[in-house]
């Protein structure tokens, strides 16, 4: 189903010094006006994968809306005003598909909402490498719910931004569709940040040079696990089923101490 899909133009240093991590800190999640979180401190190493686990509810999809600049509430402390915001694509857990578009202008839509010209042979690239050559001029609503998030993926890979923020978004794919778009993403994201939400352990193993743990009541994030190797990983590699099992346990047991 693949063809290859270069990587975007590399994410032009936005300023001289850029910094090789953006770092947020004292950021406290809320829901309702209440507070999720204890004050989070966190780092995203510049064009790595960093992977977001944690239980139903702890407030994952809440951290990436507040670093998207939809909800911000704390410090990023990355030498810059006015943090992520307008340096972001943001693939919400939700498709967010435009119906009245077709499969084609949703992938083209944020150029054209930019007024910028849209990469029709990326596009195009892009739509066949996830399956979608063939529904490309159907309205969202004649998809299924897999070929929805693939679409959405698209207008995703086709933004050229940075900084990539992804709330599962392998989640509706089956298996081998899962694993090709998983090598996709890490192919056509190289160079990006990426702060990815998985409920997959072995999909952080793959992709992220860095997996976070988001657990707790208020909520707090454990020490950040640095997986060897370079991602896209293998699921079959190495070690990678024996440290699946001792992520699995961790989060057992993360889930178990509860909201201590
Ligand atoms: N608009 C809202 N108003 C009030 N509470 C909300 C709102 N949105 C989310 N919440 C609450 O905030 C908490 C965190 O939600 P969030 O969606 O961030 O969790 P999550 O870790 O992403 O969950 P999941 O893995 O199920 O997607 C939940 O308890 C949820 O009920």
């Amino acid at each position: 189903m693949l063809d290859r899909v270069p990587p975007a133009d590399p994410p032009h240093p936005e300023s001289p010094g850029d910094p090789a991590t953006i770092e947020v800190a004292g950021l406290i999640l809320k829901a309702g006006g209440a507070p999720l979180s204890r004050p989070l401190r966190l780092s995203l190493p510049v064009g790595q994968w960093t992977a977001v686990l944690g239980p139903s509810g702890v407030g994952k999809s809440t951290l990436l809306k507040a670093l998207a600049g939809l909800g911000p509430d704390g410090d990023l402390t990355d030498g810059r005003t006015g943090g992520l915001a307008g340096r972001v694509a943001y693939m919400a857990q939700s498709d967010g598909l435009l119906p009245w578009l077709s499969v084609a202008d949703n992938g083209a839509l944020g150029a054209r909402l930019r007024g910028q010209p849209v990469d029709r042979v990326r596009l195009a690239t892009l739509l066949q490498a996830v399956g979608l050559k063939a529904q490309a001029g159907l309205r969202p609503d004649a998809l299924s719910g897999g070929m929805r998030q693939r679409a959405a993926l698209v207008r995703t890979l086709m933004e050229d931004r940075p900084v990539v923020l992804m709330d599962e978004p392998f989640s509706a794919l089956d298996p081998v569709t899962r694993l090709d778009l998983q090598d996709l993403a890490a192919r056509t994201l190289a160079g990006r940040t990426v702060l990815m939400v998985t409920h997959d352990p072995m999909e952080a193993l793959r992709l992220a040079h860095r997996i976070l743990i988001l657990h707790g009541r208020p909520a707090r994030l454990d020490t950040p696990i640095i997986p060897p190797g370079v991602p896209p990983r293998s699921p079959t590699a190495g070690d990678l089923p024996a440290r699946h099992a001792a992520l699995l346990e961790r989060l057992h047991h993360l889930a178990a101490e509860g909201g201590r």
